[in-house]
């Protein structure tokens, strides 16, 4: 169980966080989403006890971390954005010194146990500077595994890779997940939405959403508004258009393939237009061949959070969101 209250961190004058409040559940992994300046690494550099809070309380497991940082530094593991990796040691030998520090006993099995977790067997007795970015990823969770904390916290574990090892690195923090309370920072949402339980929106040092991520999602999801591939001719797409029960404007994007078109079509701002879409156009014999709710930046759903906070008028479909300003 993690605790924070009301943390507020000033470097010189400049506020990087300010009285942010939320508490993690024993075995959930809860996504820290934010753009880049968001306040997300100096929220986790607080928990993890490497820089102290201007204001405000940290407990992990019962512990307060300035308090009685020893106990509450033993469990935790902690994956900087930087991974402190010695690269000119060797896998083993570098994980052979994490464990030293961390004074874990029968250090060989643990170490084969969390080479194995990670998939780093094979690559143990390299030199880490020669490892894939990937690898040196997957040794900077091994070495937070080492000692095998509770608690995990891992600052943009993703960033950099490429695709593939992303899909790796996301597949691995969600089986760790699975015994461990997670705490991850990302500024993808998508990445978030598949790896955690709940997540925290930063913006600007401030918290502006404690929620599911399918709450999430429908908050800032916009399902009046569709852009859809349509076969046949733009006459009958307008012409089926000016007969739905729904009122909908429809603008003509492109042409896509041979008497395929693109549209996007807009109804009332609270109205879900998608079902009365597939009907209208099923009915005028129009396939659709593809249809999609319009995407947001992270940048335009982080003005709709704001927007959409209670003390804007916004509260009525917020969910958890929390005041933004
Ligand atoms: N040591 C420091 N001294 C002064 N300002 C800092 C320091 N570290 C961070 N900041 C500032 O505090 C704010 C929050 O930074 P932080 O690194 O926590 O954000 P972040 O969400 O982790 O961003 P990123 O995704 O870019 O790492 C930013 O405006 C940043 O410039």
């Amino acid at each position: 169980m993690i605790e924070v209250k009301n943390l507020t961190k000033y470097y010189g004058k400049k506020m990087a966080l300010d009285r942010v409040s939320f508490s993690v559940k024993d075995g959930e992994v809860l996504g820290l989403l934010g753009l880049n300046g968001a306040g997300k690494s100096t929220t986790m550099n607080i928990l993890t006890g490497y820089i102290g809070a201007t204001e405000g309380t940290v407990t992990v497991n019962g512990y307060d971390i300035m308090l009685e940082p020893m106990k509450a530094k033993s469990t935790i593991g902690y994956l900087p954005e930087q991974p402190p990796l010695y690269l000119d040691m060797k896998v083993r030998e570098y994980l052979e010194f994490v464990c030293s520090l961390k004074k874990v006993r029968n250090k060989d099995v643990h170490i084969e146990e969390i080479c194995r977790q990670v998939g780093i067997t094979a690559v143990s007795n390299r030199l880490i500077k020669n490892l894939s970015k990937g690898y040196k990823q997957r040794v900077g969770l091994a070495q937070a595994l080492a000692g095998n904390p509770k608690v995990l916290i891992l600052d943009e574990p993703t960033a950099g890779l490429d695709p593939s090892q992303i899909i790796e690195i996301r597949t691995l923090i969600k089986e760790l997940g699975k015994e461990r309370t997670i705490i991850v920072s990302s500024h993808i949402l998508p990445e978030i939405k598949e790896m955690c339980s709940r997540v925290v929106v930063l913006h600007q040092g401030k918290l502006i959403a404690d929620d599911t991520p399918e709450n999430l999602s429908r908050t800032i999801t916009s399902p009046h508004q569709v852009t859809a591939w349509i076969k046949g001719s733009s006459e009958a797409v307008i012409q089926a258009v000016s007969a739905m029960a729904v009122p909908c404007h429809v603008k003509l994007l492109a042409e896509k393939e041979t008497d395929v078109y693109e549209y996007e079509l807009t109804g009332p701002e609270d109205q879900d237009i998608r079902e009365a879409v597939f009907r209208t156009f099923a009915k005028a014999d129009l396939p659709i061949l593809s249809m999609k709710g319009n995407d947001f930046t992270l940048e335009e759903i982080f003005l709709k959070l704001i927007h959409q906070s209670p003390e804007k008028g916004g509260g009525k479909d917020a969910g958890n969101i929390r005041p933004g300003n």
